[in-house]
């Protein structure tokens, strides 16, 4: 089962420019959440920050008992083992076939044979949907082989925690459809925690069990994909709703005059749409039962509008109900 992840008052800046602050979440183990946020909120750099590359001057980053943000060189070593990254353009090496961009990790970070190297490579080749594709260079394949390419690499170590950063980045809707498909999927098999940072919104409605956004340098909020994809948030209703009118101006900010303009931004909401399911054959996602008894002890805390849809959920979950 994959590793929960604690964040608790994180804050990260760059010289005088401060990215976010006062962030804490849990990422629960074995479940897919999504951070979403608009271009340039600091998505990226909360990522880099979980795996170690970015050092936050505040909070606490909790990963299997060690603090990310505190531990030694040594501990950190350990601690990225853990970890699988599919980064925003795959960094897959040029000059490297597939399949040596593929093997890479393992022939960096085990004493694996070649014959063995090969037995792994061909397997996670085969999750993503490459087989056959090895002997090619990344110039060779599509924007979406590559990132599928970059997924089978970050998956050749078998992590407990896969980070994503904007996996769906450059892909067209369809192949978009296929990746949330591949990363339920793959969730279904290995019950690894996953976090996908996004600003797609199909991909933040339809994948992850739990879901947050970064706004104005603060986490508007983090928990039941429920709570966000019915709140009534200004920001977020604009956002997932993908219209102009909001407080989400092209720079981020809106210019109170403009904003004020617009005079009330009353919007329906999105309809919730369902969860996507594991594809057929592929066992029930071993998070969901987990997530159920997580979920039904925060019911009497959630506003009216949520409770009702995640009791939906639990109750369509019941063992013999229609769904
Ligand atoms: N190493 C760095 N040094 C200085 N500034 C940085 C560094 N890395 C990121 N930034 C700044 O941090 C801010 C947030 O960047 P980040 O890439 O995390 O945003 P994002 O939300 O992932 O954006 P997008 O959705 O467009 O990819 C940007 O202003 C960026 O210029």
């Amino acid at each position: 089962m994959g590793v929960q992840i604690d964040v608790h008052g994180l804050a990260k800046s760059f010289g005088r420019q401060n990215i976010w602050q006062d962030v804490s979440l849990t990422l629960p183990a074995g479940e897919l959440s999504v951070l979403l946020g608009p271009s340039g909120t600091g998505k990226s750099v909360f990522l880099k920050c979980l795996v170690g590359l970015l050092r936050p001057e505040h909070g606490r980053i909790m990963v299997d008992g060690v603090d990310v943000c505190r531990c030694t060189e040594a501990e950190r070593y350990e601690l990225r083992k853990l970890f699988g990254v599919l980064f925003q353009d795959g960094a897959l090496f040029g000059s490297m076939t597939v399949y040596d961009n593929v093997a890479f990790p393992l022939r960096e970070h085990t004493r694996k044979t070649e014959a063995e190297i090969r037995r792994v490579v061909a397997d996670k080749m085969e999750l993503v949907g490459l087989a056959g594709a090895g002997h090619k260079l990344p110039a060779e394949i599509s924007g979406g082989m590559r990132k599928r390419a970059g997924l089978a690499r970050a998956l050749v170590l078998d992590p407990e925690i896969i980070l994503c950063d904007e996996p769906d980045s450059g892909l067209d809707p369809v192949r978009t459809a296929y990746l949330s498909q591949l990363l339920v999927d793959l969730n279904a098999q290995i019950d690894a925690t996953i976090l996908i940072v996004t600003h797609n919104i199909s991909v933040a409605r339809t994948v992850p069990d739990n879901l947050g956004m970064l706004y104005r340098r603060r986490l508007v909020g983090f928990g039941p994909r429920e709570i966000l994809l019915t709140s009534e948030e200004p920001v977020v209703a604009q956002f997932l709703g993908g219209h102009r009118h909001g407080p989400i101006g092209m720079s981020e900010e809106k210019d109170a005059v403009v904003a004020a303009a617009e005079g009330a931004w009353p919007r329906p909401l999105p309809e919730l749409v369902p969860q996507l399911t594991p594809s057929p054959g592929l066992p029930v996602r071993r998070a969901i039962r987990r997530r159920q008894e997580r979920v039904r002890l925060m019911l009497p805390t959630l506003p009216a509008a949520t409770r009702r849809n995640v009791a939906a959920t639990l109750d369509c979950a019941r063992p013999g109900a229609s769904r």
